[in-house]
């Protein structure tokens, strides 16, 4: 499709021109601020199937040129939906080194460094990720808020590569890990809404699971993401850090947010 970009004249605000999803409804990201939240003890709790993997497999790293993105087997999947969502692929929004706050979910208007999605679709109704994109029901994302502080081993399992991606559509095969090691300890508190990818073609099809509790990465981490990776492809004279890859917060319309906790 088109390119788009996360600044300039192709940034966000024209997406719309060439995606026209990007200017419709149930856009994310949004704030959640206390106004949208709603308190629901019907909602139960994620649990996470063959997230565990061996190390035997090898997974593909790609830098896409919007972000750093992590293949996922189809048999890792989440139950705890309506229907069971297989694993796509995993990726990062991030600040700068001078901006260092790119999360796309904020909390009260708060803004993490930032945030980690895990896209799963639809695999009771669908056969594979593409075909789910642009279905009501077709995905469901975890949205993991990334703070800077403690150092985090299991990010280093992906980040210690990312010097093999340097530029646009590089690839690089890694050992597999324990993919569960990436989210939070406690997955038992989380906001819940209905929104759509939060990049083009900003299909509203996404069941959007975001943690209440965030991962720490280290401060030398955060610099090693948001420092290593271009947006441009490899021998391009003038090469562009890919840093500040979130979209503003969505209007939220009338949606009301679904958390399982109470202050
Ligand atoms: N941010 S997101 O989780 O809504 C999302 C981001 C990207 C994305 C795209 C380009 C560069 C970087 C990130 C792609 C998808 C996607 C999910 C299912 C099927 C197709 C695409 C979903
Ligand atoms: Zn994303």
């Amino acid at each position: 499709g088109a390119k788009w970009t996360y600044k300039g004249p192709d940034g966000e605000t024209n997406w719309s021109k060439n995606y026209p999803y990007c200017g419709g409804v149930f856009q994310s990201p949004i704030d959640f601020e206390p106004e949208l939240l709603r308190y629901d003890h019907s909602l139960t709790q994620i649990e996470l199937l063959h997230y565990n993997l061996s190390d035997k497999e090898l997974l593909t790293l790609v830098n896409n040129g919007h972000s750093v993105q992590l293949s996922l087997p189809s048999r890792m999947s989440l139950s705890g939906l309506s229907h069971r969502y297989s694993a796509a692929q995993l990726h990062l929004h991030w600040g700068s080194q001078s901006l260092p706050a790119g999360s796309e979910h904020t909390i009260n208007g708060k803004r993490f460094p930032a945030e980690m999605h895990v896209v799963h679709f639809n695999s009771d109704k669908y056969p594979n990720v593409s075909v789910a994109a642009d279905r009501a029901d077709g995905l469901a994302v975890l949205g993991v808020l990334i703070e800077v502080g403690r150092f985090n081993p299991a990010f280093d399992r992906f980040l210690t590569y990312i010097d093999g991606i340097k530029y646009k559509n590089q690839t690089v095969k890694i050992p597999a890990f324990n993919i569960r090691e990436l989210l939070p300890d406690q997955l038992d508190e989380f906001y819940r809404y209905d929104g759509s990818l939060t990049t083009p073609p900003c299909y509203p099809s996404v069941l959007w699971t975001v943690f209440r509790t965030p991962i720490s990465i280290s401060h030398t981490q955060f610099l090693g993401l948001a420092t290593t990776v271009y947006s441009s492809t490899v021998g391009d004279d003038s090469p562009v850090t890919l840093s500040g890859n979130y979209r503003r917060t969505q209007n939220p319309g009338d949606r009301t947010v679904l958390v399982n906790f109470q202050e």
